[in-house]
């Protein structure tokens, strides 16, 4: 099979689908992979790299996604990107399609076979192809917050980890999943004061048992979020209802009560968010004041340490690419049910139920069984 690696071309996104190293073992199984000129030059993946793994570079992504049978990227193509895809190829990225009517319409136009790094499953009920970007934007949140506290960056003037003699500052972390997990580890370690809001009894319990007394736990409702929040410097959103856009837990009234020149670090944007206020921003104009607090909403955090992000991201998206390359995508999928839950549309099917469900009658959308989809 043929191999494409277009170049990111989202804000500051410098993430690169393949690295050296997996174009290597792509070739060791007999692939062919064409990756575009420069694509991870930025991160220290270099033209040459590449060519010595075995990649031929395209100097266009045009010519890419001309002949690539699978095309390999990190985030959700773009209208352009979108409109070069067709029928018979297979895109193997994150979609996020549930909040993104455009690209959802663009993709079932397509006819292509798209496959969501995002809905992908495995056999402990996670999801192992988003987790390695949610531990990094996790761990970032709460860096990315403890910036903005800073009164010359538009916050409280908040020291989240406080010094002897004043208290540690108050972390509310919303979702206690991979992000939320990661982002208490980083606070706790900074020394704030942290609190997690969760609905999964079993996950507070884990949670409970891995940060002991340090990390308090609390069972998400309406009255936990609205007292918390009033109290927090920073809040992250960290909640997730896979492949559905996210709920809006934290809403204006809310944030109205928070204290002026706190922060809010909403992770769950690229299913939407799950503030009220949120819209996506980047990483070259990442925050925006509502009611005296600061929203970070990047949709691609991960970006911002691309270099250690593309290289976890190719440790978990590796096996499942090989798979789609060395048994073919459609007999890939129909082996492996955990593969299959990662195919969002297929030659204009829309096959994930949040999809259409979230934008079905916008679009017109109707659900089709993935397996049914393949057959
Ligand atoms: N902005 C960015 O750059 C990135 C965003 N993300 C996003 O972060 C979000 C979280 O991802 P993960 O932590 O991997 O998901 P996860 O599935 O590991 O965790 C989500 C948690 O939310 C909890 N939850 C669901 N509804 C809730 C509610 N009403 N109240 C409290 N908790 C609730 C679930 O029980 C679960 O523990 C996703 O939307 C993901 O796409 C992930 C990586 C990068
Ligand atoms: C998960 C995701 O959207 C990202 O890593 O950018
Ligand atoms: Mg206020």
């Amino acid at each position: 099979m043929l191999i494409g690696v277009p170049k990111e071309i989202k804000n500051h996104e410098y993430r690169v689908g393949l690295t050296p190293a997996a174009v290597k073992e792509f070739v060791s199984h007999g692939h062919q992979v064409v990756v575009q000129q420069n694509a991870g030059a930025a991160i220290g993946f270099f033209d040459d790299q590449y060519e010595a793994a075995g990649a031929s570079i395209s100097n266009t992504a045009e010519k890419i996604f001309d002949t690539a049978d699978m095309i390999v990227k990190v985030k959700e193509p773009q209208p352009n990107e979108c409109e070069m895809l067709s029928k018979g190829q297979t895109l193997y990225t994150y979609l996020h399609l549930a909040p993104d009517p455009v690209q959802t319409e663009l993709l079932v136009k397509s006819g292509a076979t798209c496959i969501a790094y995002e809905t992908v499953t495995d056999h402990t009920g996670g999801l192992p192809l988003l987790a390695p970007m949610s531990e990094v934007a996790g761990r970032m949140s709460v860096q990315a917050g403890a910036h903005y506290l800073e009164k010359a960056h538009g916050g409280s003037g908040t020291l989240l980890g406080g010094v002897p003699g004043v208290t540690p500052g108050k972390v509310l972390v919303i979702g206690g999943g991979v992000v939320g997990t990661n982002a208490a580890k980083m606070a706790l370690g900074m020394g704030a004061d942290v609190t997690i809001l969760d609905r999964s009894l079993p996950r507070l319990r884990y949670l409970d048992d891995v940060f002991g007394g340090q990390l308090k736990t609390v069972f998400s409702t309406v009255d936990a979020i609205e007292h918390y929040s009033s109290k927090a410097d920073l809040v992250v959103g960290a909640v997730l209802i896979p492949g559905a856009a996210a709920p809006k837990l934290l809403t204006r009234e809310h944030i109205k009560n928070m204290k002026e020149g706190s922060v809010l670090v909403d992770v769950a944007i690229d299913q939407g968010g799950c503030f009220e206020t949120s819209k996506a921003t980047t990483h070259q104009d990442p925050v925006y004041v509502v009611d005296g607090v600061v929203h970070y909403c990047v949709a691609n955090m991960p970006g911002g340490v691309a270099r250690t992000s593309t290289m976890a991201l190719n440790n978990a998206t590796l096996p499942f690419g090989l798979a789609l390359a060395n048994k073919g995508p459609k007999d890939a999928m129909l082996a492996d049910p955990h593969l299959l839950n990662g195919l969002n549309v297929h030659e204009g099917q829309v096959t994930y139920k949040a999809v259409v469900d979230a934008l079905g009658q916008q679009l017109g959308l109707e659900y089709t069984d993935a397996r049914a989809a393949l057959a």
